[in-house]
């Protein structure tokens, strides 16, 4: 049995997870962590692995005190930018047995939903990604659509595509969107959602949307099982879980 700890346990995301490792034939919860509990229960017992879904603010801290402490980690986390996985990747050096995996999307349709935006967006002349969410996710863009924004704009960069097109002169209150990496990103948040997203690629006469909908938290379950069995075996820091689904 892998023995995981939970960091965040009491969420929306670490709730579910509990449920579905106490489910799982092979993995089990042996600590639950949340807001005041101190992080020495992780170690003391014994888990091999932690899976982090606290909030955007502290979860570097969390991902940090693991590596340190000898455990391997699972970031669901959104917000885990560049710089935070660059600081993990320095202190990790220093224990090079242990693997961190920063995912930001675990839904597997939502993981093929990245990989073909990156496939088609050197073949269009316009990309623009939509993102929704439910009303108490409390960052914006998602980790998700910056993530999908970055793998769209370096597939047009390595094919050597043209900047996007776009006349709009005059956008005193941000319509077009944020830019991430140069690719237009719009969020939505709406009761009703709990994670959409949708990839708009544009040609003359014809457009190709690539839609992506989370109407459940068990969706991401089996990439987070996928995830937690994966992450001992792989030392280093890895981004995505299509890396693990060999994608
Ligand atoms: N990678 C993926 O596929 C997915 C990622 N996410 C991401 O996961 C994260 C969590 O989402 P969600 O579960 O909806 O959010 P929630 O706010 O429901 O859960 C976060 C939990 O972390 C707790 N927490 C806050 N600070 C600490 C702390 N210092 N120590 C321990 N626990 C703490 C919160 O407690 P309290 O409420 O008391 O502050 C809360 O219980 C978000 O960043 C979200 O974007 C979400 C869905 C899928
Ligand atoms: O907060 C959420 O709910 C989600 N967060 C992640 C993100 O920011 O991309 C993953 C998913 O979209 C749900």
């Amino acid at each position: 049995m892998t023995r995981v700890a939970v960091i965040g346990a009491n969420g929306r995301m670490g709730s579910t997870s509990v449920q579905a490792i106490e489910d799982s034939a092979d993995l089990e919860v042996v600590a639950r962590i949340d807001v005041g509990d101190d992080l020495a229960a992780i170690t003391e017992a014994g888990a091999h692995v932690a899976l982090v879904f606290s909030t955007p603010d502290v979860a570097l801290d969390h991902v940090r005190w693991c590596v340190e402490h000898g455990i391997h980690a699972v970031v669901g986390t959104s917000g885990f930018d560049d710089a935070r996985v660059a600081s993990v990747r320095e202190l990790g050096a220093e224990h090079p047995g242990i693997g961190v995996l920063v995912v930001p999307n675990f839904s597997i349709g939502a993981v093929l939903m990245m990989k073909f935006a990156e496939v088609a967006a050197p073949f269009f002349e316009s990309v623009e990604v939509i993102e929704m969410h439910h009303p108490d996710k409390v960052d914006a863009p998602s980790g998700t659509a910056t993530r999908t924004a970055e793998l769209i704009a370096a597939a047009r960069e390595a094919a050597g595509s043209a900047p996007l097109p776009d006349a709009t002169t005059d956008d005193p209150d941000g319509a077009r969107g944020a830019k991430v990496a140069g690719v237009p990103v719009h969020a939505v948040r709406a009761r009703g959602f709990i994670a959409s997203q949708e990839v708009v690629l544009g040609d003359t006469g014809e457009i190709l949307s690539l839609r992506h909908d989370s109407s459940t938290r068990e969706s991401f379950m089996p990439g987070v099982l996928t995830a937690l069995r994966w992450v001992s075996e792989h030392p280093g820091v890895t981004v995505g879980l299509d890396v693990a689904l060999d994608l």
